[in-house]
């Protein structure tokens, strides 16, 4: 049956909006309200977030005195955080990193004593997996900035971004299995997919330390940052990044949606996909000032 213009609008827009959705919702028994009420009795540190007319915001995870660790409280404030950048129709790129030079530790560990029974852990797991998935689908270009120490789930937190850019000394590790545990947060799936299994297997079996010289051989850090005296690591990372983000928010939004469907879906959605957000740029303003300077490519 021939579907109607607007029939054919409203499936684009929903294929579309699919990518935003989270992972569990009351068809799972999940209901966020149930953790969000236990969440609130650990408070502490911030998830802070600055958006700049330069269309990059920066979230920094700020609870310096437990090494960023989340606390309860911050746990709820990423998801704000992240609805907030869900809606931030100019943004291109954004930047994760930690506060005062170190990534973050993980859950903090005295919240996690508290909930440590099967049925909140699961609860938890499932809000921070619905939590990371919608910030990976953001259509802005991510980059967690790796100074410091980012352990547990804040090595999670920055398989969560597109890339990685490593400070010198810094370190991530998945050590959940000094933990008795593996990732919930989702790291352990995003993992495979950025090193591949055999990597993901080494780095979570054996607990191994990523230098940025091993996270870049597996594909795990992008680069490696070299603050100077002149340019701090924030102001680097960001320099890193105009290189993707530099040009109109829509084509930048278009590109990271391509290839979240890319990655995500089976291959004919991901092309029906692709064929609705190239809808959304074909005979824009940019592709029409781009047909009209007869630019060359050299
Ligand atoms: C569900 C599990 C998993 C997940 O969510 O996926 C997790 O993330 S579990 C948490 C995993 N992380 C850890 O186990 C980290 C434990 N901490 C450390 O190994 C060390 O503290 C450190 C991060 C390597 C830093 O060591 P160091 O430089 O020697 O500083 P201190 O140890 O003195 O730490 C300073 C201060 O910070 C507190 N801290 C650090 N991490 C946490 C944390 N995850 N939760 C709560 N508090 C944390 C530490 O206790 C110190 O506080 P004071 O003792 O009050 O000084």
């Amino acid at each position: 049956m021939a579907l109607s213009s607007a029939g054919r609008h409203i499936l684009r827009t929903t294929r579309l909006q699919c990518r935003n959705t989270a992972v569990y919702s009351g068809v799972h028994g999940f209901n966020d309200e149930e953790i969000k009420g236990k969440l609130l009795a650990f408070p502490g540190g911030s998830i802070d977030l600055v958006k700049q007319d330069s269309g990059i915001a920066v979230m920094t995870v700020n609870n310096p005195a437990r090494m960023n660790a989340f606390s309860g409280t911050m746990m709820l404030e990423l998801e704000e955080r992240v609805a907030q950048l869900e809606g931030w129709s100019e943004g291109k790129g954004l930047i994760v990193q930690g506060a005062a030079e170190t990534f973050c530790s993980g859950s903090d560990l005295n919240a996690v004593r508290a909930i440590s029974n099967p049925q909140d852990g699961m609860k938890m797991c499932m809000f921070m997996q619905n939590t990371l998935t919608r910030l990976l689908r953001l259509p802005l270009i991510s980059v967690a900035l790796v100074e410091g120490k980012a352990l547990g789930g804040g090595a999670e937190l920055t398989t969560s971004c597109d890339f990685r850019l490593m400070a010198p000394g810094s370190v991530i590790q998945f050590v959940h299995k000094y933990m008795g545990l593996v990732p919930g947060w989702g790291g352990a799936a995003r993992l495979v997919r950025i090193v591949g299994s055999q990597n993901a297997l080494q780095l979570l079996a054996g607990a191994k330390k990523v230098d940025p010289d091993y996270g870049t051989q597996i594909g795990l850090a992008s680069g490696v940052i070299n603050p100077s005296s002149g340019t701090s690591a924030l102001e680097e990372t960001e320099q890193w990044l105009a290189q993707y983000t530099k040009g109109p928010a829509a084509v930048i939004r278009a590109a990271k949606k391509v290839v979240v469907s890319g990655r995500e879906l089976p291959l004919e959605d991901a092309l029906r996909t692709e064929k609705d957000v190239f809808g959304t740029v074909w005979g824009g303003p940019a592709n029409l000032a781009a047909l009209a300077s007869k630019s060359k490519h050299k």
